[in-house]
This record gives structure tokens, C-alpha cells and sequence, in this order.
């Protein structure tokens, strides 16, 4: 992935070089990362058979800050160039119904922020607010609306939902095709599972990957630790980075000695929503740390009296890690633009 990533740097520059096929549909697609079923075909099979040579550091670590910000925002840019020329040549444009339940603070944030990034890139939005206190069945009649709905092309249910409602229950009545979350048990599943893919693949975890690969971060063959295993966050992440050939290992609330084990990582992803849980001395020097951890932590000179802190202990990091994302404008303008991307790409193959 690093040869495409240097390759899309040549073309950027205008440098006559040789491509493969999978190659060009990588450098002409929006993102970086391949397919996943691409990565599954016998010319990647090249296992790794020597350790990966050690690195070594002297003094203290340069750290990159991978601005996770303006390379959503650059995502952004391509995909308003993608809707209008959706609208021009087919004259639709890509939907997103967003279904949010009861009047939790932050929730209503979150779906704020992805009505407004729809508006700001010409996809369409509606939004269904029931009540906190709204049945199953209410839930369910709304999604069967939006399944049918041949100009809405991807649904979500924004979680956490209210303790009495069955979220299986109600994350399997999202049309497969239009499960831009990637919630879905089956686009999970297929996530999981070699030889397969998934209609889409969660937000976070491909924000994640697309960030890694931009930062030209090779991911065959590295020890990567993800903390958290939530079926949003943790657990597509783990399947994702496995499926991109990392050695990958699991840190939850029961795992005995998470420092021992996110020592040993090449790669750490933090997503257990405790802040400042991944102290400096967690982390073998040079790793990359992903930090989706947001935590929002009391804060009186902020003027909103609060402030969003990660999973990682930021300042300590630096001078350890090799690449870091910061918390906000890391992970989260990442897993917004990857909604749009989804969303984008299940109109798309309703077009074809
Ligand atoms: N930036 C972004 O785009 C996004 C950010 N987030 C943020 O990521 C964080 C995680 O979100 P989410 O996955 O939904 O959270 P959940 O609470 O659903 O899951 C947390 C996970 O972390 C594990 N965990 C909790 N405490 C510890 C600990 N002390 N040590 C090791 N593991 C621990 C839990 O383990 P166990 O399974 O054993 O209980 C669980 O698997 C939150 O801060 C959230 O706000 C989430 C989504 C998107
Ligand atoms: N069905 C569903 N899908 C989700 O993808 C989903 C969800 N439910 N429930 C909640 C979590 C959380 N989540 C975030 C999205 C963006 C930011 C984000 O943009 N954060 C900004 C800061 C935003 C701010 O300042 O408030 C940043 O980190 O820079 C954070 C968190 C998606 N989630």
C-alpha cells in the first residue's frame, strides 16, 4: 500500500509511472484503501517468512500529528465534485435518512453534524425524531419507509438507542443495501470473513485504515492492538485491520495487563472511551497511535465548559509515538466523511 501511496504522490505531481489494474482503481477512487476482497487475491499472498526489522530510535521520537481534519476535508471536496456530477449525468442526488431517538445531549450533536456535512456536499437528509419513550414497532414502521424509499440510499439509527428497545432487533430492519453504518449483522459478518465483502464497511474503522494508509503506515505483517471490542468501534476494527494482514490482539475491561500487551504493538488503536487510559508508557517507541477515544471532560475555560479528551495521554505520547491523531480533528471529521462516502457509493449502485 505504501508503492500506491507513493505512486498517487507521482501522479499528483505529474510523473509518467506504470500502474497495475488494481492499482488504477485504487488512484481513481476517492480513498486510498483498496478493496477488501482485492487484498484477499493471490498476488497479495506474499506472508511474511523474516521479522520485520527492528527500528531504531535515538533520543526522543519525532512525532507526526495526522490531521485527520483536512484530509476529511479533502475527501469532502472530492465527493461534492461526485454529487454534482451524480446530479448532472443521472439527475439524483445520494440520500441519508438518519433516525435518532429521545433528546440525549450528544446524540442530537452527532446527528446535527452529519445533517450539516450532507447539506455541505449536496446530499440529500432527512431526519426522523421520535420520542424516548417510542416502541419497537414505532422505530420499525419508520425504517420500513426509509427501505422503500428509492431517494434515500442509506439509513442509520444513531446510538445509543434507550435501554428498553432491542437494538439487534431494530439494527436488522436496516435494509442491507442501505446500512451505511455497516451495523448490519451480514455486512459484519462479511467483514469477518475471507473471500467476502461487506456492502460497507463501519465509518470509524475505515476512517481509521484510510488515515493509516495516508500516513503511509504499512499494515501487512504489523503487530496492531486495538483497545475496545464494541460492536460499533472495537470489533470492525479489529476485523478490518486483520483483513489488511495485521497481527491484530484485543485489550478490553477484562484483558489482564493492557500495558504489556499495547507495548507489543506496532499500531495502536484506542477506542475504549476511558481518557488518558494509554499512558506514554504504554507505547514501544515509534508506534502510531490512533486515538478515537472522545470523552467530553468538565472544563471551565472552555466556552462551552467543556473539552473533548481521547483515550491517550496526548502530551506523553509525543516523543514516543511516530504518528498520532489528535482528539478532536483525528478519528471523528474521519468517520463523518466515510458516511458520506458510504452514502455516496450505495447511491451509486443503485445507478448502475
Ligand atoms: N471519533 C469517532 O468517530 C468515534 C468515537 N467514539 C468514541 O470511542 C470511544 C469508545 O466508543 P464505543 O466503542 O462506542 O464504547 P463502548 O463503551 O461501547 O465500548 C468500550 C470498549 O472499551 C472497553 N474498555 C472499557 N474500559 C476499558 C479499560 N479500562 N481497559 C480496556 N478496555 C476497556 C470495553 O470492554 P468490555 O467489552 O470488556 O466492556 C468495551 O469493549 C468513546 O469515547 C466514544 O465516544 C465512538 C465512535 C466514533
Ligand atoms: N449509528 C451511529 N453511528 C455512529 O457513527 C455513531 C453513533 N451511532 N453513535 C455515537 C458515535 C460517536 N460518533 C462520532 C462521530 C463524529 C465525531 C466527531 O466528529 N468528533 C469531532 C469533534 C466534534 C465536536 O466538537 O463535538 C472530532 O473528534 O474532531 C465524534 C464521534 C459516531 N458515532
Amino acid at each position: 500500500m505504501l508503492l500506491i501511496a507513493r505512486k498517487a504522490l507521482a501522479l499528483a505531481h505529474n510523473k509518467t509511472i506504470r500502474l497495475t489494474t488494481r492499482e488504477v482503481h485504487c488512484l481513481s477512487s476517492i480513498l486510498v484503501s483498496p478493496p477488501l476482497v482485492s487484498l484477499d487475491l493471490p498476488e497479495n499472498w506474499v506472508p511474511y517468512s523474516h521479522p520485520p526489522s527492528p527500528v531504531a530510535f535515538e533520543g526522543e521520537q519525532k512525532t507526526v500529528v495526522i490531521d485527520g481534519k483536512a484530509i476529511a476535508e479533502d475527501i469532502r471536496t472530492k465527493i461534492v465534485s461526485e454529487v454534482w456530477k451524480m446530479k448532472n449525468d443521472v439527475g439524483k442526488v445520494p440520500g441519508l435518512a438518519v433516525v435518532l431517538v429521545g433528546e440525549q445531549r450528544d446524540s442530537q450533536t452527532y446527528v446535527r453534524n452529519k445533517i450539516k456535512a450532507c447539506e455541505e456536499t449536496g446530499i440529500k437528509s432527512v431526519l426522523a425524531e421520535l420520542p424516548e419513550d417510542c416502541t419497537e414497532g414505532e422505530i420499525i414502521t419508520v425504517l420500513k419507509k426509509f427501505n422503500e424509499d428509492t431517494s434515500i440510499h442509506g439509513v442509520l439509527v444513531q446510538l445509543p438507542l434507550p435501554q428498553h428497545l432491542d437494538e439487534a432487533k431494530i439494527l436488522n430492519m436496516v435494509s442491507l443495501e442501505k446500512d451505511v453504518d455497516g451495523f448490519h449483522p451480514l455486512n459484519m459478518g462479511n467483514l469477518a470473513m475471507r473471500g467476502r465483502e461487506p456492502l460497507f464497511v463501519s465509518c470509524t474503522p475505515k476512517g481509521c485504515v484510510e488515515l493509516l494508509i495516508r500516513a503511509g503506515v504499512e499494515l501487512a505483517g504489523k503487530n496492531a492492538v486495538v483497545i475496545g471490542r464494541s460492536n460499533i468501534v472495537g470489533l470492525p476494527m479489529s476485523l478490518l485491520l486483520q483483513r489488511y494482514d495485521a497481527t491484530v490482539s484485543t485489550v478490553h475491561a477484562f484483558s489482564k495487563d493492557p500495558e504489556h500487551i499495547t507495548r507489543e504493538a506496532d499500531i495502536v488503536v484506542a477506542a475504549a472511551g476511558v481518557p488518558n487510559l494509554v499512558r506514554g508508557s504504554w507505547l514501544k517507541p515509534g508506534a502510531v497511535v490512533i486515538d478515537v477515544g472522545t470523552c467530553p471532560v468538565e472544563d471551565s475555560s472552555c466556552e462551552q465548559g467543556y473539552r473533548l479528551v481521547g483515550d491517550v495521554c496526548y502530551e506523553e505520547a509525543l516523543g514516543v509515538a511516530s504518528a498520532i491523531t489528535p482528539v478532536p480533528g483525528g478519528v471523528g471529521p474521519m468517520t463523518i466523511a466515510m458516511l458520506l462516502c458510504n452514502t455516496l457509493d450505495a447511491a451509486k449502485r443503485t445507478s448502475l
